[in-house]
C-alpha cells in the first residue's frame, strides 16, 4: 500500500514539481532568515552589556537595525514565495487527481456503480482529495521546513552552550513519540467519521434528487428522522475526536510548558554563573520557544497523516476499480449494411444474484423490427444493456453478436456509436434542450437537431417554450412533463444515426396516440436501421416482424403478431387483457400496430 501511495503520489504531482520545488526552497530560506534573527538580538544584547564579543557594534547599532529590517524584508519576500508556490502546487496536484478520478468514474463499469452510494463516490472525489493535497503538499512542506529548523536551531543552540541543548533534545522524543501514540489512537475513528460523513451525503443527496418522492408520499418525517439518525452519528464521532484532540493538545500544552520552564530557568542558573551571556540566553530562549510549535506541528502531521492515509485509501479503492474493456485487439471496420443482432444460449446474473437471463436465444435480421414483451423484472432491459455492454456477459455463458462480430470483439466506443439505446428512465442534463439533444453528435446544426425532434414528435412542445431550443432543463428535466423527457431522450439517440435503435420502454409516459405517431415517424426515417423495441404495451409491439415473449429470464414465445395470438401462451392473455374487441378493430385499421 505504500508504495501504492508513493506512485499515486508521484503520478499527480505532475506538473507541480517545480511549483513544490520552488515553495520548499523559499520555506527553508524564510527559517533560514528567521533562525537569523536570535543572533542579531544576541550580538545587540552582549554589546550593550558590554559582554560582547565586538564592542564596536556599540556605537553603530543602526547596523544590527538594518539588517533586522533586511532580514524581516527578506524573510517576508521568501514568504510570499513560498505562499504562491504551495498554492500552485496545491492546486495543480489536487486538479490532476479530480481529473484522473473523474474520467476513471466515467469509465468504470456498470456493476461498480451498483455497489457504491454516489454520496461517497462524490466524497471520495472531493474531500478525500483535499485531505491528500493538504497532506502532501502544504504538511510535507512544513516537514521539510521542521526538519530544517530543528537542524539550523540545535546547530547554532550547539555552538551557544551543550548542556542547554542536550535538555532541549531530550524532549524531542518525549514529544515525537507522544505524537505518535496519538496518531495510532486516532487513525480509526478517522475512518469511521469518514465513512459517516459519506453517509451523511447520501442521504443529502438522495433527498435533494427525489424530493418530489419524498413530497408525493409524505416521507419527510422518515427522511427527516433517517438524516437526523446519521447526523447524530457524524456528530458523536467528530465530538469524539474532539475530545481526543483536546486530550493531546493539554498534555501537550503541559510537556512544551515543561521544556520552556526548563530552559529558562537552567539557562538563566548559567548566565548567573557566568558560562553563557545575557544575549547567548535570550538567543537560547528564542530558539526554544521556536523549536516548539513546529516540533508539537509534527504532532499535527501524524495525527493528519492518519487522515490523510485513510483518505488515500478510499480514493485507491477507486483506482483500483477496473474500467471497462474496450477491446483494444479488435479491429475496427465502418458497416454500411444493416446489422443483424444474435443471442445465442446467454445465461446471466446480476453479481452473485439469481439467474436473470437463461439460455436466451433468438436472431434478429438487418433492418427488421424486433419486439421484447414480458412481466416487469423478466430480463428485458437486461437484454438491451447486455447488447449495448453496460453490463459484460461471462465466458462460456453464451455469445451475443451485432453484425458478424462478437460484441466482445467490437471496440466500446464502436459498439455504443452503432448501437443507440434511450434508457427506460432518460436522464437529462441540466443544460439547454439543444445541448441534451446535440450531446449524442456534438456540433450538430439546429435543423439536424429539431428534424430529429420533430420524429420524436416533440418540435412543437420544444417551440412552444419561450426560450425553444434553449430552454433550461431543470434538474433531471423536472420542468418537463415524462413524456416530454422520454422523447427529448429519442431525439437525442436518433441524432446519433445509430444501426441498431433500442428503445427500452421508451414510450411508456406518452399516449397511445402520440406513441403511434411516433412510430409511424420512426419507421418513415428508419433507413437501414435494426429496431428493437421493449414495451408491456402490444400495440407498441404488434407491427414487429418478430416479438419475444420473455418470462422470468426465458424465452417463452417467438414469433410474429399473427403467429402469437393464434396460440394460447402469455402473448394472447395479455393481448386479451390489453385489448377489448373495439380496440381490435381500431387497431386493425391503422396499418397494423408499428
Ligand atoms: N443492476 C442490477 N443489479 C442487480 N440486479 C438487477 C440489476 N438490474 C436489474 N436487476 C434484476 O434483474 C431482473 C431483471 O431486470 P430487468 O430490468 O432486466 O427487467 P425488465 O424486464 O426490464 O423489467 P421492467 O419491465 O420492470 O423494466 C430483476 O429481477 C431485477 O431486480
Amino acid at each position: 500500500m505504500k508504495s501504492r501511495k508513493i506512485r499515486m503520489t508521484a503520478q499527480f504531482f505532475n506538473g507541480a514539481k517545480r511549483y513544490f520545488a520552488g515553495a520548499v526552497f523559499a520555506s527553508l530560506m524564510t527559517t533560514a532568515l528567521n533562525a537569523l534573527t536570535p543572533q542579531i538580538f544576541r550580538f545587540t544584547i552582549d554589546s550593550v552589556l558590554g559582554s560582547g564579543k565586538y564592542p564596536y557594534l556599540l556605537s553603530h547599532l543602526w547596523i544590527m537595525a538594518l539588517i533586522l529590517v533586511a532580514v524581516a524584508a527578506l524573510s517576508g519576500i521568501f514568504l510570499y514565495m513560498g505562499r504562491v508556490g504551495t498554492a500552485l502546487a496545491g492546486e495543480t496536484f489536487a486538479r490532476n487527481m479530480r481529473e484522473s478520478l473523474f474520467s476513471h468514474v466515467q469509465k468504470l463499469p456498470m456493476s461498480w456503480h451498483d455497489h457504491n452510494q454516489t454520496g461517497d463516490i462524490i466524497q471520495r472525489c472531493t474531500s478525500d482529495v483535499e485531505v491528500i493535497r493538504n497532506f502532501v503538499v502544504t504538511q510535507l512542506l512544513e516537514v521539510f521546513r521542521t526538519a530544517f529548523l530543528v537542524a539550523v536551531s540545535f546547530g547554532m543552540m550547539f555552538s551557544m552552550n551543550r548542556k542547554l541543548s542536550l535538555i532541549v533534545l531530550g524532549f524531542v522524543p518525549v514529544v515525537v513519540l507522544y505524537s505518535a501514540v496519538f496518531y495510532r489512537l486516532i487513525a480509526r475513528r478517522f475512518t469511521d467519521a469518514d465513512e459517516a460523513e459519506g453517509e451523511l451525503s447520501t442521504v443529502v443527496q438522495e433527498n435533494a434528487t427525489g424530493v418530489r418522492v419524498v413530497r408525493a408520499f409524505g416521507r419527510e418525517k422518515f427522511e427527516m428522522d433517517r438524516f437526523q439518525e446519521k447526523n447524530d452519528a457524524f456528530a458523536k464521532l467528530w465530538i469524539k475526536l474532539g475530545t481526543l484532540s483536546g486530550l493531546y493538545w493539554g498534555v501537550g500544552d503541559l510537556i512544551t510548558g515543561l521544556q520552556v520552564v526548563t530552559v529558562i530557568v537552567i539557562g538563566a542558573v548559567e548566565a548567573v554563573y557566568g558560562n553563557i551571556t545575557v544575549g547567548e540566553f535570550v538567543a537560547f530562549a528564542s530558539y526554544n520557544t521556536t523549536l516548539v510549535w513546529p516540533i508539537r506541528g509534527l504532532g499535527r502531521i501524524l495525527s493528519d497523516m492518519s487522515k490523510a492515509g485513510v483518505s488515500f485509501e478510499r480514493v485507491d479503492y477507486i483506482v483500483k476499480g477496473e474500467e471497462e474493456a474496450y477491446g483494444q485487439n479488435a479491429k475496427k471496420e465502418e458497416c454500411e449494411k444493416a446489422l443483424d443482432i444474435r443471442f445465442s444460449h446467454v445465461d446471466f446474473s446480476y453479481g452473485e444474484g439469481k439467474e436473470v437471463l437463461s439460455d436466451v436465444s433468438f436472431e434478429i435480421p438487418g433492418g427488421t423490427t424486433f419486439g421484447i414483451l414480458g412481466g416487469t423484472g423478466s430480463g428485458k432491459s437486461t437484454i438491451a444493456q447486455l447488447l449495448t455492454r453496460l453490463y459484460e456477459c461471462e465466458k462460456g455463458k453464451g455469445k451475443i453478436f451485432v453484425g458478424d462480430r462478437e460484441v466482445q470483439d467490437i471496440p466500446l466506443e464502436e459498439l455504443r456509436k452503432m448501437v443507440g439505446m434511450v434508457l427506460q428512465e432518460p436522464f437529462l442534463y441540466s443544460r439547454t434542450i439543444r445541448e441534451n439533444i446535440e450531446a449524442s453528435a456534438p456540433g450538430a446544426s439546429l435543423e439536424e437537431i429539431r428534424q430529429a425532434a420533430k420524429i420524436a414528435c416533440v418540435d412543437d412542445a420544444i417551440m412552444g417554450f419561450p426560450d425553444g431550443y434553449d430552454t433550461l432543463v431543470g434538474e433531471r428535466g423536472v420542468t418537463l412533463s415524462g413524456g416530454q423527457r422520454q422523447r427529448i431522450a429519442i431525439a437525442r439517440m436518433l441524432l446519433q444515426n445509430a444501426k441498431v435503435m433500442v428503445f427500452d420502454d421508451s414510450l411508456s409516459a406518452v399516449d397511445a396516440q402520440t406513441d403511434y405517431v411516433i412510430r409511424k415517424e420512426l419507421l418513415k426515417n428508419r433507413k437501414d436501421t435494426t429496431m428493437i423495441l421493449i414495451s408491456h404495451r402490444i400495440t407498441t409491439l404488434m407491427g414487429a416482424d418478430q416479438i419475444l415473449v420473455l418470462n422470468h429470464g426465458r424465452v417463452e414465445e417467438l414469433g410474429t403478431h399473427e403467429q402469437l395470438i393464434q396460440g394460447q401462451g402469455i402473448y394472447r392473455k395479455i393481448y386479451e387483457i390489453q385489448m377489448s374487441q373495439d380496440d381490435r378493430k381500431k387497431v386493425k385499421k391503422q396499418d397494423g400496430g408499428l
